[in-house]
């Protein structure tokens, strides 16, 4: 492993948004600033029931993952065109650019948007091609995650992975969002077997709010390879050593879990205790547009309030290199300009 350098604490915050990194947990539809919200309603002439932009964003105070919910399926409601979820896509990517991003693998709810009679075609070809966009002209490796709505069924899920079975090379993989308490990760077992055998790559939320048990049956029961959020570890050694042992990537998102009151504080949040326990955590923004922040903020506010260091700032990147779905001669490369960066960044006097 690299030996990190050492790097001033006061240019830290300087290094966290000059390195490269991959964001692995990001809900495109959670990506929709209220701005753009109200700039396609217009457009679509679809109603809203909020006067005005600041009206809208003083809405934004959550009490729980439920709270958010409600609100952020109903932004959704004014994606109706190809062009409106390009244009939500692209917005994000260039922003994602701007923080060094240089992976995203991206979630989308499609039963948000087929339940209103969107079509799977219109969403997947609007988001597919921001992701070719994005490699284009941003040099940003983008990928598309589908994400089944746990608080739905699982034969809604099923039907969901036919309609887009004909757009399969599309998406590298599947997810599993929304509600969680209620909803363990075993209603879904069977669709994830399929979605396996099809040879997808399988991810799920898991421990944001909900119990260790649903960590452990995401893994053993739908047998993913990545757990996102998966905070809620710390409450069980067995299952920390397991995640360790294994390796197994936990997508962290920490301006998320303060808004939705998972943790009271940002400086009680447990990301360091992950890392130094060992965990393949990284540090993802979840839903920006929401929770007051894209990556960078979410590494800068994170740091400052937790006190991490430049040893930790290398492993987080490092990790989501790791954890991503890309190929070996793609995260060789980000891993050599990570290196780039913080040997930039080593104090000479
Ligand atoms: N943080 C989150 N947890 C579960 N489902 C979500 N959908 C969008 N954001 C989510
Ligand atoms: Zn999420």
């Amino acid at each position: 492993m690299f030996k990190v350098p050492p790097v001033p604490a006061r240019r830290l915050p300087e290094l966290l948004r000059a390195m490269p990194k991959a964001e692995l947990h990001i809900h495109i539809e959670g990506s929709l600033e209220p701005e753009l919200i109200f700039a396609l309603a217009q457009r679509n002439g679809v109603a809203l029931p909020y006067a005005s932009v600041e009206a809208l964003r003083s809405a934004y105070a959550f009490t729980n993952l439920q709270s958010f919910l409600d609100i952020y399926y109903a932004g959704a409601s004014v994606l109706l065109h190809e062009q409106d979820f390009y244009d939500m896509a692209w917005a994000y990517l260039q922003r994602a650019a701007a923080d060094q991003v240089v992976r995203a693998e991206i979630f989308f709810d499609p039963q948000t948007h087929t339940s209103r009679g969107v079509s799977m075609q219109t969403v997947l070809q609007g988001l597919h091609r921001a992701c070719e966009d994005a490699r284009a002209q941003l040099g940003v490796s983008a990928v598309l995650i589908l994400c089944f709505l746990r608080h739905l069924s699982e034969e809604d899920a099923f039907a969901t992975l036919e309609q887009a079975l004909p757009y399969r090379d599309r998406i590298v993989g599947v997810g599993l969002d929304s509600s969680e308490l209620g909803h363990p990760p075993e209603k879904f077992a069977r669709v994830f077997a399929r979605c396996r055998e099809l040879g997808l790559r399988l991810v799920a939320h898991a421990g944001e709010e909900g119990p260790p048990a649903y960590i452990w049956s995401a893994l053993d029961v739908l047998k993913v390879e990545r757990i996102d959020h998966g905070v809620q570890a710390v409450h069980d050694a067995a299952l920390m050593q397991r995640l360790a042992h294994d390796r197994i990537p936990l997508t962290v998102c920490p301006l998320s879990n303060q808004k939705l009151c998972v943790f009271p504080d940002l400086r009680q949040h447990n990301l360091g205790t992950l890392l130094d326990a060992g965990l393949a955590a990284t540090v993802n923004s979840d839903d920006p547009a929401y929770f007051g922040g894209y990556i960078n903020d979410n590494f800068t506010q994170v740091f400052a309030a937790t006190g991490l260091t430049a040893k930790h700032a290398y492993q987080l990147a490092f990790n989501s290199f790791e954890a991503s779905f890309a190929s070996d001669a793609e995260k060789r490369d980000w891993e050599h300009r990570l290196k780039g960066v913080f040997e930039r960044f080593v104090e000479h006097d």
